[in-house]
């Protein structure tokens, strides 16, 4: 858990309100995001878990506005950051938004950097669209930052082209690009999943150290619940588009109630446990095409499902406090007569 303490009042940086995201596949919208709201204070990390096509990057290239041109779109609900509602601005009002108040990382440093520009060409870039600042002190400012996300020999480095770089190396990049301009939001998703072991564990380190310096908040997308119990303040499970549970980090590991979540926590390989693969949930997270109109979407797989559960959706609401949960087990997911 993040060390820094927050008031529960505490206004939030980002509000994300019944967020939906759709693409056009053969002439018709399906939503990948489907009406999904959540929170995030200053300096706070949120964690976003579930399985493969949960709708966790899609959700988030939503808040960054990133998602392909003609095919996705926000449909419908509100990203609220600082205050104001970002999801319909122009290209050129998130410009002046992303890299400066926030930024995001990827799975894959080689296809988010450049080929053909030398790593001091891709940070000054940042610099020179935010800051008024001269190529004398953009290089400067380059050395320092590859110097702070620990990179050695940043004086040659800052010359050097991605591909004379390891990928933790190109990773280290990408984050000096994303915090160039100290944004207070840092989108990281799977920032380690093309990474060796040892390397992700460093790479987690340096995401918190900077979190804890910059006083950044950070979403961190991942599969990995050992780094989310570490590194998380909050954490968002998100199955088949929809958040089925909502919590602090210790709740969700002591305390978990949605059945999908409680699957996710027994799928954890046990350090004392003789295991040959790692353990996965049986079936699969369905297609946007795929996907139940009515009831609730995890029912097929579900352990526990009772038969209503294929007919009536069940809605995130809170059963304690500050746990919200998706699932007709308890009755305040039952939606109220008349409500859809
Ligand atoms: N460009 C696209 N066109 C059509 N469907 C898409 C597109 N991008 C994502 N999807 C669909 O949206 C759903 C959510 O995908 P998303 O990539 O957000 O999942 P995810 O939870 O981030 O998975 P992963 O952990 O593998 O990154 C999936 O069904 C996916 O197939």
């Amino acid at each position: 858990m993040s060390v820094i303490s927050r008031s529960n009042n505490e206004a939030p940086l980002l509000e994300v309100k019944g967020l939906k995201t759709g693409f056009t596949i053969d002439g018709e919208i399906y939503h990948a995001v489907d009406g999904v709201s959540f929170s995030v204070k200053p300096s706070q990390i949120v964690g976003i878990v579930g399985e493969s096509g949960c709708g966790k990057s899609v959700m988030s290239m939503s808040v960054m506005k990133l998602l392909p041109m003609g095919i996705g779109k926000i449909t419908d609900g509100e990203v609220i950051f600082e205050g104001k509602n970002i999801a319909g601005y122009s290209e050129s009002e998130m410009n002046g938004l992303r890299g400066k108040e926030m930024s995001m990382i990827f799975q894959e440093p080689m296809t988010a950097l450049n080929p053909v520009f030398t790593i001091g060409f891709q940070l000054q870039e940042v610099l020179f669209n935010h800051q008024k600042i001269s190529k004398q002190k953009a290089r400067a400012v380059s050395v320092e930052l590859l110097k702070q996300v620990g990179i050695s020999r940043p004086d040659s480095i800052v010359d050097e082209y991605p591909h004379q770089l390891s990928g933790g190396m190109r990773q280290r990049v990408m984050i000096a690009i994303a915090i160039a301009c100290q944004p207070k939001l840092l989108i990281a998703d799977e920032p380690t999943t093309a990474l060796d072991v040892t390397v992700q564990a460093q790479i987690m380190e340096l995401i918190k150290d900077i979190q804890t310096k910059n006083n950044m908040a950070v979403i961190l997308i991942t599969h990995d619940l050992g780094v989310v119990a570490e590194m998380c303040d909050e954490v968002i499970v998100m199955y088949a588009g929809k958040i089925v549970e909502k919590t602090d980090v210790d709740t969700l590991f002591y305390n978990p109630k949605h059945p999908y979540t409680k699957l996710l926590m027994e799928s954890i390989p046990k350090l004392d446990e003789e295991v040959d693969t790692l353990g996965s949930i049986e079936g699969i997270v369905p297609s946007l095409k795929n996907m139940p109109k009515v009831g609730c979407r995890f029912a097929d797989r579900c352990p526990v499902a009772m038969p209503e559960c294929k007919q009536i959706t069940p809605v995130l609401a809170e059963v304690e406090d500050g746990h919200d949960v998706s699932c007709l087990l308890y009755k305040s997911s039952q939606p109220v007569e008349g409500v859809i």
